[in-house]
């Protein structure tokens, strides 16, 4: 069968009408770059942040419709953050290096690079979910420590662009220093690596970034760190499916994914939508961690399943995805986190650290029992 091209795609998408029923998504200038690896095709939309909940539609309209050409096999389309909706694509800055720094070209139109891995890092898992405020980055960071109280070299790479986490619940501050004007020394703080954007750029700054800006400045983060020799490195992924994970699944060899989820419906339903986008791009599913999964009373210990326990797993069971364990909610990892001194290395012998110990063994048992996946080529027209 003939390749899918390019120009076939944009083609395609120009029969889907701009978000105002005006003109159409292509001469509007609001597609992005259009990838196509392996006859599947990635591509974003850029819409105002504050309308991409309606505008969901669009974004399954133009997925929907990539899927009828001829010989593709898989569309993955997100809807990325723009200031004013249908307007053409306004200058692409690059993000701020830090002090002293290069900053990188602009990610939009120039040749990338196949998926290549980061050198001296062994696997890179992703941890996600599918909506904010489970616990993503607390379980993060406490499977980064369990995984190097199990032995490993870890690091951490907080993908959260828009809301970094991982300088508070590391309690590190300042920029990174920069080595021979080229790379940039990862923070450290319990024997972790870790970078984010919190230490690069003002929250605000990252707030209004587009598409091609968030993937050069998460590609810096990745490759332009000197990492040094790690087994694994843990990537906090922001909730949902949007840039980010579209970069991650385009130009990262990712190990595979960790998704968190709470007991409660909804976030089971959000936690669905995060599986399947994985799914969709062919990352392995490491599995799941049901995350505040009872409640351990401080004063009694006694445990209560106030948020109807064990619906991660049953969900997990269901769609085929390892169950991974449990975290209850306790007053402890709350505070231990807040005070960005988290459990796993605050109390090393008590419960909640066992546990994540525990989650992490689970992650790298499925980890290392897999055989190193092979990163495809990416076809650019
Ligand atoms: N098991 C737990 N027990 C008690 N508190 C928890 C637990 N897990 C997370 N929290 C608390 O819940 C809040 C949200 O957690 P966290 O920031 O890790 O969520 P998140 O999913 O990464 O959120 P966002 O998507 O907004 O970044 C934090 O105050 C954290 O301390």
């Amino acid at each position: 069968m003939a390749e899918v091209t390019k120009e076939q795609v944009l083609e395609t998408l120009s029969k889907v009408r701009g978000p105002d029923l005006e003109g159409d998504i292509v001469s509007l200038g609001i597609v992005s770059d259009v990838f196509i690896s392996d006859a599947k095709v990635y591509f974003s939309v850029s819409v105002p942040a504050e309308r991409a909940k309606e505008l969901e539609p669009l974004r399954a309209a133009a997925e929907k419709i990539v899927k009828t050409i001829p010989g593709v096999k898989g569309v993955l389309a997100t809807l990325t953050a723009d200031r004013k909706a249908g307007s053409a694509p306004s200058p692409r800055p690059a993000p701020s290096a830090p002090a002293g720094g290069h900053a990188h070209p602009p990610a939009g139109g120039a040749p990338r690079s196949a998926k290549s891995g980061v050198p001296g890092v062994g696997a890179i898992i992703a941890v996600a979910s599918g909506k904010g405020g489970v616990g993503k980055s607390t379980t993060a960071v406490n499977l980064a420590l369990g995984l190097q109280a199990n032995g490993l070299r870890v690091g951490l790479l907080d993908a959260d662009i828009y809301g970094p986490s991982v300088p508070r619940l590391l309690k590190i501050s300042g920029r990174p220093e920069q080595i021979d004007g080229k790379y940039i020394k990862p923070m450290e703080n319990y024997g972790l690596k870790a970078m984010s954007m919190g230490f690069l750029v003002d929250e605000e700054t990252a707030m209004i970034w587009r598409g091609p800006m968030v993937q050069s400045a998460l590609l810096q983060m990745l490759r332009e760190v000197a990492w040094g020799d790690l087994d694994v490195l843990v990537v906090d992924m922001p909730p949902g499916t949007g840039d980010v994970q579209l970069t991650m699944a385009q130009q990262v060899p990712l190990a595979g994914a960790v998704i968190v989820s709470t007991p409660q419906d909804l976030a089971l339903i959000d936690a669905r939508k995060a599986v399947n986008m994985f799914r969709k791009v062919e990352i392995p599913l490491l599995g799941i961690v049901e995350n505040m999964s009872y409640f351990l009373a401080p004063d009694t210990g006694n445990r209560y399943d106030i948020f109807g326990h064990g619906g991660a797993k049953a969900e997990a069971d269901r769609i085929g995805v390892p169950f991974l364990g449990e975290v209850p909610l306790t007053m402890e990892i709350r505070e231990r986190s807040d005070a960005g001194t988290p459990v796993v290395v605050a109390v090393p012998d008590g419960p909640s650290a066992a546990i994540y110990r525990d989650i992490a063994a689970a992650v790298w048992a499925q980890v290392s029992g897999r055989p190193q996946r092979k990163a495809p080529s990416i076809v650019f027209e």
